[in-house]
């Protein structure tokens, strides 16, 4: 099985949903690579028996530390479900981490309908498009 590097990131109000919708797919992200914002893989790994490596909390800069991955193209594939209702005080760093899923090409759900088409692509195999040849390749100039 090709290991594929994913990550999830939740606002508050969409945590449930979260662990919910990882939960039902558990098998389907066994295996994989995972990553999350603080608080989101907090929620995950106390409900699941999922290894995730946590980044910071959102507003403390978790977007970027994820968008950081995203500029190098080191992950495939982004569950991102926003809160439309709820302004955040980090919005800018929720738009630049949109914005270089858009100039990577990187497969980004930011609601459960599309985050539910996606995980069934994945479990059909249909992310073998994403093992490019040059993904791991480290970027000049950076650790
Ligand atoms: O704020 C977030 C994403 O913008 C999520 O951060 P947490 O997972 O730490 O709550």
């Amino acid at each position: 099985m090709s290991v594929f590097h994913i990550a999830f990131i939740a606002h508050d109000r969409k945590k449930d949903e979260m662990v919910n919708f990882v939960t039902a797919y558990e098998h389907v992200f066994h295996g994989h690579q995972l990553y999350s914002t603080g608080t989101t893989g907090l929620r995950i790994m106390e409900q699941t028996e999922l290894n995730i490596h946590r980044f910071m909390s959102g507003p403390l800069g978790g977007d970027q530390q994820i968008g950081a991955l995203v500029a190098q193209n080191k992950l495939d594939l982004i569950i991102f479900l926003r809160d439309p209702l709820m302004a955040q005080p980090h919005e800018p760093d929720i738009t630049a981490l949109l914005r270089i899923c858009d100039v990577q090409g990187i497969p980004v759900a930011t609601n459960i309908a599309t985050a539910e088409i996606l995980v069934k692509a994945l479990d059909r195999g249909d992310f073998a498009w994403r093992e490019l040849p040059d993904k791991y390749k480290p970027v000049e100039g950076v650790e």
